[in-house]
Protein backbone atom coordinates (compact mmCIF):
# COMPACT_ATOMS: atom_id res chain seq x y z
CA UNK A 1 0.00 0.00 0.00
CA UNK A 2 1.12 3.97 -0.99
CA UNK A 3 0.91 6.47 1.88
CA UNK A 4 1.57 10.06 1.14
CA UNK A 5 3.43 11.61 4.35
CA UNK A 6 3.99 15.42 5.11
CA UNK A 7 5.69 15.64 8.66
CA UNK A 8 6.58 18.56 9.64
CA UNK A 9 9.04 18.79 12.95
CA UNK A 10 8.98 21.55 15.33
CA UNK A 11 11.66 20.72 18.12
CA UNK A 12 11.33 23.11 20.96
CA UNK A 13 14.60 26.02 21.14
CA UNK A 14 15.15 24.80 24.74
CA UNK A 15 15.88 21.28 24.41
CA UNK A 16 19.43 20.14 25.32
CA UNK A 17 21.37 20.76 21.42
CA UNK A 18 23.66 17.30 22.14
CA UNK A 19 20.53 15.32 22.70
CA UNK A 20 18.61 17.19 19.29
CA UNK A 21 21.81 16.52 17.37
CA UNK A 22 21.60 12.71 18.38
CA UNK A 23 17.88 12.60 17.63
CA UNK A 24 18.54 14.23 14.20
CA UNK A 25 21.38 11.30 13.64
CA UNK A 26 18.89 8.49 14.66
CA UNK A 27 16.36 9.62 12.32
CA UNK A 28 18.86 9.94 9.39
CA UNK A 29 19.91 6.30 9.62
CA UNK A 30 16.59 5.03 10.19
CA UNK A 31 15.11 7.03 7.44
CA UNK A 32 17.83 5.68 5.23
CA UNK A 33 17.76 2.15 6.44
CA UNK A 34 13.79 2.21 5.30
CA UNK A 35 14.76 3.81 2.11
CA UNK A 36 17.58 0.80 1.40
CA UNK A 37 14.36 -1.08 2.35
CA UNK A 38 12.11 0.14 -0.04
CA UNK A 39 9.74 1.15 2.41
CA UNK A 40 10.41 5.07 2.49
CA UNK A 41 10.52 5.42 -1.18
CA UNK A 42 10.65 8.95 -1.59
CA UNK A 43 11.51 12.02 0.49
CA UNK A 44 11.29 15.52 -0.31
CA UNK A 45 12.11 18.46 1.31
CA UNK A 46 9.28 21.23 1.31
CA UNK A 47 11.49 24.28 0.20
CA UNK A 48 11.48 26.96 3.13
CA UNK A 49 10.00 24.71 5.78
CA UNK A 50 11.30 22.24 8.31
CA UNK A 51 8.88 19.48 6.74
CA UNK A 52 9.23 17.07 4.21
CA UNK A 53 6.64 15.04 1.72
CA UNK A 54 7.19 11.58 1.75
CA UNK A 55 6.00 8.14 -0.11
CA UNK A 56 6.08 4.89 1.56
CA UNK A 57 5.16 1.64 0.22
CA UNK A 58 4.48 -0.93 3.08
CA UNK A 59 1.96 -3.67 3.77
CA UNK A 60 -0.66 -1.70 5.90
CA UNK A 61 -1.84 1.30 7.27
CA UNK A 62 -0.67 -0.74 10.70
CA UNK A 63 2.82 -1.03 9.47
CA UNK A 64 3.18 2.60 8.95
CA UNK A 65 1.77 3.69 12.09
CA UNK A 66 4.27 1.60 13.69
CA UNK A 67 7.25 2.79 11.35
CA UNK A 68 6.21 6.62 12.13
CA UNK A 69 5.88 5.76 15.98
CA UNK A 70 9.56 4.67 15.55
CA UNK A 71 10.83 7.86 14.11
CA UNK A 72 13.28 9.09 16.88
CA UNK A 73 11.55 12.57 15.63
CA UNK A 74 8.26 11.51 16.30
CA UNK A 75 7.32 13.30 19.14
CA UNK A 76 8.09 16.60 17.50
CA UNK A 77 6.23 15.77 14.28
CA UNK A 78 2.97 17.01 13.23
CA UNK A 79 1.99 14.11 10.65
CA UNK A 80 -0.82 14.03 7.98
CA UNK A 81 -0.99 10.64 5.97
CA UNK A 82 -3.10 9.79 3.05
CA UNK A 83 -3.69 6.70 1.50
CA UNK A 84 -3.21 6.52 -2.14
CA UNK A 85 -4.93 4.09 -5.04
CA UNK A 86 -4.04 3.89 -8.30
CA UNK A 87 -5.64 6.59 -10.51
CA UNK A 88 -7.83 5.22 -13.18
CA UNK A 89 -6.02 7.41 -16.25
CA UNK A 90 -2.26 6.79 -15.30
CA UNK A 91 -0.61 5.12 -17.96
CA UNK A 92 2.00 3.21 -15.26
CA UNK A 93 1.23 -0.16 -14.01
CA UNK A 94 0.74 -0.35 -10.57
CA UNK A 95 4.40 -1.90 -10.36
CA UNK A 96 5.60 0.81 -12.26
CA UNK A 97 3.74 3.09 -9.67
CA UNK A 98 5.54 2.47 -6.93
O1 LIG B 1 14.21 16.23 8.25
C1 LIG B 1 13.00 15.87 8.29
O2 LIG B 1 12.19 16.22 7.43
C2 LIG B 1 12.50 14.99 9.40
C3 LIG B 1 12.99 13.61 9.34
C4 LIG B 1 12.65 12.80 8.19
C5 LIG B 1 13.75 12.16 7.75
C6 LIG B 1 14.85 12.63 8.48
O3 LIG B 1 16.04 12.30 8.37
O4 LIG B 1 14.43 13.57 9.37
Amino acid sequence: MLFHVHMTVNIPLDLDKIYVDELKAREKNLSQELQRQGKWTHIWRIAGKYANISIFNVASAGELHDLLLSLPLFPFMEIEVTALCQHGSSVKNEEEAH
